[in-house]
């Protein structure tokens, strides 16, 4: 009998096991024809081994310039490099939509946002009704005005505490510094009064390092659905930060909340964002959730995009002069005490600066994988149905037969003078950093792009930027979105104390 049992369970596992096999086998099998790392085609690991090296960007690259413009790093996943076929894939009518990998980006696992709605009626639903809170008209006060006073606190802030000379040395820290203006920013613009970062010139309740270190969960997740199941498991739920904790996440969460609800009981009444997403027909989960999403999708990013530029500026001399010789140019004539938008997005070269640092380093260059009920053939290779394709983000935006010959180097310049028909090409990939043209595009970019403007002419009309250590001039982790550390900038006035350092 017992040896009945002992055999009995003995099959069942080998059965188990040769499913288990004859399944790998089947997945490995469709894509075979797919070069790529060899542990990838089978396994997920691959890509959760590059998500947890923090670096995956750059492995990426590796992989494209090893294995060409279509690389398999997945059972189910193949990298792209190609600008046009990356192009074709992210446009409105091509067939792709989001592929699963976005849900592991659920704020609440069991609540989409539009950033990881996958069906695409349901996204254009969504979009359909967020889209008044983002284009920023008929909202007091203005997004600008707002902006403007926000500026100005920032810079009040440097003036009176990172300002170095020679009898003093006092560095920034501009990788937290900018997102002490984001984040007040994009809270203020949606609710109408700021977290106070600046005010307090800290991260409040730690929540901006708290969220950091969520964003490598959530790339695990979003690679293994099944640990995203786990998670929603009434095991795992009351592990999760709750709006009630004191710190991090958790309290950055409540505050929110607090917000929300305060507008929902009718004690507050203002024309922001917020107000915008209440009246658009949503429910109050999906407004929670979107308000989330405007601040989450829009702080780190451009926070990371406006901290690249000074950095590529800071070191590229022969940019740095033709910076200040253009704003100098119209110190005298432009709006005080903040230039205007359509001022700043005047200033040619400052534009120019501003897009070459996108293209040099994309801040939202995530797996962002895209999947077709079709076949296709991309780069002339056959890629099955079901296949998701994501994008090698540095790649794309370093290709030499767009880009030129320095596509590698950092030049503002090539945005003045290619001839048009290069000039077409530059843009439309380089756009890719906003998804433009496509069913995705950055709801935020016109705010991103005020903000960026505004704050780079303020900054550099007003001091010299250089990095205190040239040697490691910042330490960096990317899960989809650089994060810097430590990216100590010594600021000095440019009146004063420029020739004497
Ligand atoms: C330099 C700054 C920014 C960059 C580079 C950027 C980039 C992007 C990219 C590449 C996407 C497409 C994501 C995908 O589908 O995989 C996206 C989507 C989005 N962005 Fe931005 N973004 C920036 C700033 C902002 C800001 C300031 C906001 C909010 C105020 C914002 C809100 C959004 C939203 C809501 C979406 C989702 C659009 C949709 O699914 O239809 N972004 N962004």
């Amino acid at each position: 009998m017992r040896l009945f049992a002992y055999s009995t369970v003995l099959l069942a596992i080998g059965a188990l096991f040769t499913l288990v096999v004859f399944r790998r086998v089947r997945t490995w099998s469709r894509l075979r024809h797919i070069p790529g790392p060899r542990l990838a085609g089978w396994s997920r690991l691959w890509l959760v081994r590059q998500q947890i090296s923090g670096r995956y960007m750059l492995k990426f690259r590796e992989v494209s310039q090893r294995y060409g413009p279509v690389a398999r790093i997945g059972p189910t996943y193949v990298l792209i490099s190609s600008p046009t076929e990356i192009r074709r894939i992210w446009s409105i009518r091509s067939g792709y939509y989001r592929a699963p990998w976005y849900e592991g980006f659920r704020f609440d696992p069991n609540r989409d946002s539009l950033v990881t709605t996958i069906q695409p009626a349901e996204h254009s639903r969504i979009r359909g009704l967020v889209i008044p809170g983002y284009s920023g008209k008929r909202l007091m006060p203005n997004q600008e005005q707002v902006m403007d006073e926000h500026i100005q606190k920032f810079l009040s802030l440097i003036e009176r505490r990172y300002v170095s000379s020679r009898t003093k040395f006092r560095p920034w820290e501009m990788a937290r510094g900018m997102q002490y203006l984001t984040w007040d920013v994009a809270s203020a613009v949606e609710f109408g009064e700021p977290f106070g970062f600046l005010d307090a010139d800290a991260d409040m309740y730690d929540a901006i390092a708290a969220l950091e270190t969520m964003v490598l969960p959530c790339g695990i997740m979003a690679l293994l659905p099944e640990l995203l199941a786990l998670v929603k498991s009434p095991l795992i739920k009351p592990l999760l930060p709750k709006p009630t904790d004191s710190h991090g996440v958790g309290r950055l969460l409540g505050v929110i909340a607090e917000r929300i609800e305060a507008r929902y009981s009718q004690k507050v009444h203002r024309d922001d964002v917020l107000q915008v997403f209440m009246r658009s027909g949503l429910s109050r989960d999906d407004v929670e959730s979107e308000a989330l999403l405007h601040l989450f999708a829009g702080s780190d990013t451009t926070a990371m995009a406006a901290r690249t530029t000074v950095f590529y500026i800071a070191t590229c001399p022969a940019a740095y002069k033709r910076l200040q010789a253009e704003i100098d140019g119209v110190a005298a004539t432009v709006t005080r005490p903040v230039i205007s938008d359509g001022e700043a997005k005047g200033l040619r070269f400052l534009q120019a600066c501003i897009k070459e640092s996108l293209r040099m380093w994309p801040p939202a260059a995530a797996i962002a994988a895209k999947i077709s009920d079709v076949d296709d053939v991309i780069s002339g290779v056959k890629v099955p149905a079901g296949t998701s394709v994501a994008v090698s983000w540095l790649e794309m935006m370093r290709d030499k037969n767009v880009f030129g010959e320095d596509a590698e180097i950092w030049s503002p310049a090539r945005w003045l003078d290619s001839d048009p028909e290069t000039l077409k090409e530059m843009e439309a990939t380089q756009g890719m950093a906003f998804a433009n043209g496509s069913r995705w595009e950055c709801l935020g970019k016109r705010l991103a792009s005020m903000e960026l403007g505004k704050v780079l002419f303020e900054l550099f009309l007003r001091y010299d930027f250089a990095m205190t250590n040239p040697v490691e001039p910042f330490q960096w982790n990317h899960q989809g979105l650089t994060m810097h550390r430590n990216m100590r900038v010594t600021v000095t006035k440019r009146e004063t104390d420029r020739d004497s350092m």
